[in-house]
């Protein structure tokens, strides 16, 4: 998307033609910073410490990881051991492992010669791929916002909320979540976003408020303790929220504090969709609650909150005494029954193992 009028993606090779260059999401929104990243441990680096994050943007970069591995070593060995290195880096977006298995499954046929060259195109086509997944949300997306505001008086606008970040920094370009409310917003659709901070690390104010800042779409920062409250007064038409995880039976695991607006939502009769690209279904699992590993990170992302002084310094500052223990899970699932669709880049699934099947039939005879 933009940035200053400029055009960016959030990952791309760098002009050397091998090292890979990101956004380096750690410092938004005060500071737009590009790393150079070399090896396969640094991209790695990334992942783990969320330089780069989302579940989208996350397979994309361990892709080029994989590429960047190569490169240095292209023997089977090398090959698994950078798979394992970024495998372990965050446990529950599935992009990660489909991305990782897919280069594998491309590169492991080849001679040690082509592997290089064979890996910088696979990732390149997986970020592409993501692109055009994500054009394809925005597209079905846009027509359940047209629906709703066709429901609306002249000029009042669709409030949309969303949770943590599920927009172009979460991905290749576009987003999903944000998907929709780009299109809409370039169609002339009035429409009005509540940006939910996200704690911990306030993907949500850090990322998703400045995305809507730079494309221009109106926006409302909210605590997250306040989107149930909105609902009760009528004030959210619908939710649209990203997914690192959504099993075969459409239950979605999202980041944390998803699921409880997805009960507010449920309360209310507020719609509730998940911008959901097929690469993030993972056909293996169909009961999210029980089988899908959630991160548990850090207890200074929960202690600890980075921002901007009055001097223009960016520093962290403890929120609580330093003895105390804290807990920071992630992720949760949010079980299909409270989900109203899965908007895929093939259209609008119900959140259900035949919703899934519908619209890709020939992947979900993989479901366990
Ligand atoms: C488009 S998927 C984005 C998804 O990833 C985020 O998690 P994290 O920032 O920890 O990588 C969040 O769950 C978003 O919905």
């Amino acid at each position: 998307m933009k940035v200053s009028g400029r055009h960016y993606r959030t990952i791309w090779v760098n002009e050397d033609g091998w090292s890979v260059d990101i956004i380096d999401q750690r410092w938004l929104p005060h500071d737009f910073r590009v790393e150079t990243v070399r090896t396969v441990d640094g991209i790695a680096t990334a992942i783990r410490d969320m330089w780069v994050r989302g579940a989208p943007l996350i397979g994309v970069t361990a892709a080029y990881g994989v590429a960047l591995r190569m490169r240095e070593d292209a023997s089977d060995a090398s090959l698994d051991a950078a798979w394992e290195t970024l495998h372990a880096t965050r446990p529950t977006a599935i992009n990660l492992r489909w991305a990782l298995d897919e280069m594998r499954r491309v590169l492991r046929p080849l001679p040690v010669s082509e592997r290089a060259k064979a890996a910088y195109r696979r990732a390149a086509e997986i970020a592409d791929e993501d692109v055009e997944l994500n054009r394809g949300i925005g597209r079905n997306g846009l027509e359940i916002i047209r629906t709703i505001a066709a429901k609306k008086k002249p000029g009042e606008p669709v409030n949309i909320l969303t949770h943590c970040n599920a927009g172009w920094l979460a991905t290749v370009d576009y987003g999903t979540a944000t998907a929709p409310i780009y299109l809409a917003t370039e169609a002339g659709i009035p429409i009005h976003v509540y940006v939910d901070e996200t704690r911990p690390r306030n993907q949500g104010a850090h990322l998703t408020a400045w995305e809507m800042a730079g494309h221009g779409v109106p926006h409302t920062l909210i605590v997250d303790n306040a989107g149930g409250h909105l609902m009760q007064h009528g004030m959210v038409d619908m939710v649209i929220v990203g997914t690192d995880r959504t099993t075969a039976n459409g239950d979605v695991c999202n980041k944390i504090g998803t699921y409880l607006k997805a009960l507010a939502a449920k309360d209310n009769g507020v719609p509730f969709y998940v911008g959901l690209p097929s690469p993030t279904i993972d056909w293996t699992v169909r009961d999210g609650v029980k089988e899908i590993p959630i991160e548990e990170r850090s207890a200074d992302e929960v202690s600890l909150v980075w921002g901007r002084d009055e001097d223009g310094k960016t520093r962290q500052v403890r929120i609580s005494p330093e003895a105390t223990p804290c807990g920071n899970y992630a992720f949760d699932v949010t079980p299909a029954r409270l989900i109203t669709g899965l908007i895929t880049e093939r259209g609008i699934a119900d959140a259900s193992a035949e919703g899934l099947a519908r619209l890709f039939p020939e992947r979900s005879g993989m479901a366990a």
